[in-house]
């Protein structure tokens, strides 16, 4: 997949699919970066004669019935990447084709359909994208039907969606007339006509916790999502006026609040099924040290939920979560998925006639199975919003978030820090763990940590406390720290 998510326009980048539709495995990121810092072709072809292809001839005898998809973003960039990405594979002796324009998530599903179904004697299957809209709508639309005599809501919904100016414009349309037709209006704002990422789509709304370009218009209280450049991900909102004059705010759902709205739903239909088909069966939430204090707490206090956490990066998370039954994981910054484990599935088909079997079994075919998906995201949070007859104020009113502030500095090494537990520690330089200790027992409902970024040049900081003016001093503090003992570089924070 050539894309740079959520990254300007002017970034571009690979993300690669494993057969089954998982994410690149790790022991292949050496070689990846290696790649990547190849000057010329010259220099590819020794990496890969002798990390990749060892001892095989290049190009090696061509693998029957083996295909490689490509997909590629909006970027002005991904037409001659798409050509030398094709020219590249072709020139291994491996057939290549290009699917256009698709989301990463989409791309993710066609590999997994084409690989799960059942080749024809002429070759793989032919990806077919309409197979992931009937696979994913067509999951929500019979899920949508209320059950007789529920009285679940069913009367009209708007929701502005920030497309970021990114694939998801094209490939959120055909939800439109789809939703339409059961009373939900989905509103496309930034479909291309703005720059990709720029002052919009999930990254810009999470971080910056402002209402995205081409929303001026938009009521406050109004329901909004935002995705990002290549729909991997999505945060929910409702744009907020600001007081006498200042510029508007919003009330902001992140990734915590969406894997607790899923969790809350997905418990609830559970427990209607009989306690002999959940013998054994493992649920587990999977969060990452950015999860506010208030997500899992309320995870551990009223969901009763086994949680993990794991260190930042969603191959973490989804391999944690593949480790149970039912895996609910999400970033905060909108990233992640629910698994189900097929033990699990079989007990549900096995359960014939069941209502919540038969619900859990559709659940599962809404869900993008191989990694977290927007699109995917926005018809499960509508269905479950619809299902339970709540408004964003009451998805909100599940838990009330712990004030934080993220914020990032330079330093001259960044791998001079290094962690542990999940990130919450940091083991070196000596002493600076210690600091961050102690100035984060001077705040109320302190935590604080400081870890370098795996995807930039810098070191991000995360703090909360029982204020924003709170959570914004002690981040400051502890990235003074940072900077006086991990060798900060520019102005002092
Ligand atoms: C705090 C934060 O948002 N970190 C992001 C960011 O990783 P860093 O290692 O923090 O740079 O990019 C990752 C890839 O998109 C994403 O998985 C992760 O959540
Ligand atoms: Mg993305």
């Amino acid at each position: 997949m050539i894309t740079a998510s959520h990254n300007p326009v002017e970034d571009n980048g690979v993300k690669m699919v494993e057969p089954d539709g998982g994410m690149m495995p790790q022991s292949f990121e050496p070689i990846a970066a290696e790649l990547a810092s190849c000057t010329d072709a010259v220099a590819v072809l020794a990496v890969l004669r002798e990390r990749v292809f060892a001892g095989v001839a290049i190009p090696a005898p061509r693998p029957p019935h083996v295909t490689v998809l490509v997909g590629h973003d909006t970027r002005p960039s991904a037409p001659h990447l798409l050509v030398a990405a094709l020219d590249g594979i072709r020139a291994l002796g491996v057939h290549a084709q290009s699917i256009g324009c698709v989301t990463t998530p989409q791309l993710h599903f066609l590999v997994h359909a084409v690989n799960a179904s059942a080749a024809p004697a002429n070759g793989p299957a032919t990806p077919e994208l309409q197979s992931y809209f009937d696979t994913i709508l067509g999951a929500f639309l019979q899920l949508q039907a209320p059950a007789a005599g529920s009285g679940a809501a069913s009367g009209g919904q708007t929701v502005y969606v920030d497309c970021a100016n990114g694939v998801g414009a094209v490939q959120l349309q055909p939800l439109v007339p789809a939703l339409a037709g059961v009373g939900v209006e989905l509103r496309l704002r930034n479909t291309g006509g703005g720059q990709l990422n720029h002052q919009c789509g999930a990254d810009f709304v999470q971080k910056d916790r402002k209402p995205p370009s081409d929303f001026e218009d938009v009521p406050a209280g109004a329901r909004c999502c935002s995705i990002d450049g290549d729909a991997d991900r999505l945060v929910y909102f409702s744009p907020v006026e600001g007081r006498q004059g200042s510029a508007r705010g919003l009330m902001l759902l992140d990734g915590d609040k969406v894997a607790m709205l899923a969790a809350v739903y997905i418990r609830d239909i559970m427990n209607q099924l009989p306690p002999d088909l959940l013998a054994g069966i493992q649920v587990c939430c999977v969060q990452t040290a950015y999860a506010n204090g208030a997500a899992t707490a309320y995870l551990r206090d009223v969901l009763k939920l086994p949680t993990v956490c794991t260190p930042t990066g969603v191959k973490y998370l989804h391999e944690a979560a593949h480790g149970a039954d039912l895996g609910i994981y999400f970033e905060s910054n909108g990233h992640g998925t629910v698994l189900f484990s097929q033990e699990l599935l079989k007990r549900l088909r096995e359960a014939g006639d069941h209502p919540a079997a038969k619900e859990l079994l559709l659940l599962a075919r809404l869900i993008n199975q191989t990694v977290g998906d927007a699109i995917s995201g926005l018809l499960l949070v509508e269905l479950i919003l619809r299902r339970k007859g709540w408004t964003l104020a009451d998805w909100e009113a599940l838990y009330t978030d712990l004030p934080s502030r993220q914020l990032k500095l330079k330093v001259a090494d960044r791998s001079t820090i290094t962690t542990a537990d999940a990130e919450r520690v940091c083991v070196t330089p000596a002493g600076l763990q210690d600091a961050i200790a102690q100035t984060v027992s001077q705040f109320p409902m302190g935590r604080a940590f400081a870890r370098p970024s795996g995807t930039e040049d810098a070191v991000r900081v995360y703090a909360e406390s029982g204020s924003q003016e709170q959570a914004d001093e002690l981040a400051r503090r502890v990235a003074q720290h940072v900077y006086d003992m991990a060798g900060g570089v520019g102005p002092r924070p």
